[in-house]
């Protein structure tokens, strides 16, 4: 039998660093059919004790015990936050994003339950403080803080990250006809172990790059100037550390860049990989390459998207 609901809540799926901007770019994307890719909270009643019941695609990649589940972790980081007990929920995660996947998938869980829970109990975060707490409780996953999917999945947009500032993040400009192509082959690569093979210093001459790179990208989107942005598209921080994980980049990037796709890169930590195309027939044509040549079993998962304008929000029926 159909639950009740009192109200759900639904937050994107993101890709973190876009390449060019480790730790500092993400964007939050949807498909292009108008389905929803991203999970889907629901408050289904006030009860004496907090509950939660998970159904979805992905359920099976997440732990059997729902107390070390993000979204009860997040009930209670939220109360801690308030300083006041609360009435306990009873909840039902609708988990349609593959845990360690680059899609932003703890993210994604992570930006709904504190979404609803603010909105739900009268909204006593501001923006900035939900965002910090969204960002403090992905740090306890990945093992480090870093907002590049929780901002665009609570957001929306292309969101750049403004370390020391007060604003924590900023929505950049982008080419509204750019279609990309997110293809999870359907195998687990967690945040932290990818995270563990990334170098701890760099040159100079390599943090000139990095900046540069970085630079040279925002200023192309400021400028709508495309192929310079198409040409700025290249990560010099997480992919050399991390091609030993995703040996099958290098090939499958110089097929499709020779069929006219503008860059292929990881999202976020991987293993997913983002193609950007700068037309939605080849984007069409991407989807089907990679999901023949990269997907490896049942779990994966290709979807052609465009930017997700809206992030975190209410459902209405
Ligand atoms: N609701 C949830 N959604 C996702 N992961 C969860 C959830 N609850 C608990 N977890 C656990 O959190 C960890 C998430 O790991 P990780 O950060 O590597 O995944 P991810 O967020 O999907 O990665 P990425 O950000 O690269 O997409 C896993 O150990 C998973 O079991
Ligand atoms: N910037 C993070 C994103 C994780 O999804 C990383 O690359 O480790």
């Amino acid at each position: 039998m159909q639950k009740q609901v009192i109200k759900r809540y639904y937050a994107p799926a993101s890709t973190g660093n876009v390449s060019v901007g480790f730790d500092l770019l993400g964007a939050a994307f949807e498909p292009i059919d108008g389905s929803l890719l991203g999970d889907v909270l629901d408050i289904l009643a006030e009860t004496p004790q907090l509950s939660l019941t998970i159904s979805g695609r992905y359920v099976h990649q997440l732990p059997a015990d729902t107390t070390e589940n993000l979204i009860t972790q997040a009930f209670y980081a939220f109360e801690q936050a308030l300083g006041k007990p609360l009435p306990r929920l009873s909840l039902h995660l609708h988990k349609n994003l593959p845990v360690g996947s680059g899609l932003g998938s703890s993210a994604c869980s992570i930006v709904v339950a504190f979404y609803a829970f603010n909105d739900y109990f009268g909204r006593p975060f501001t923006q900035t403080q939900l965002l910090t707490l969204m960002a403090i409780a992905e740090g306890g996953v990945s093992g480090s803080v870093h907002y590049d999917n929780v901002a665009p999945s609570y957001l929306g947009g292309l969101q750049l990250m403004l370390p020391e500032s007060p604003k924590l993040c900023r929505q950049l400009p982008w080419f509204a006809h750019w279609r990309v192509v997110l293809c999870y082959p359907g195998t687990v690569l967690s945040t932290k172990a990818a995270r563990q093979v990334l170098p701890q210093q760099l040159s100079l001459a390599h943090s000139i790059a990095f900046a540069g790179t970085l630079s040279r990208f925002i200023s192309a989107l400021y400028s709508d100037d495309e192929q310079d942005a198409v040409s700025a598209l290249h990560d010099l921080i997480a992919e050399p550390a991390r091609l030993p994980l995703i040996p099958e980049l290098l090939s499958l990037r110089q097929t499709l860049m020779a069929e006219g796709v503008a860059h292929l890169g990881i999202s976020g930590a991987g293993p997913t990989l983002f193609a950007v195309c700068q037309n939605e027939a080849l984007a069409t044509e991407t989807a089907d390459y990679l999901q023949r040549h990269y997907a490896k079993n049942q779990d994966a998962l290709t979807v052609v998207c465009r930017l997700a304008t809206l992030g975190a929000r209410a459902l209405e029926d």
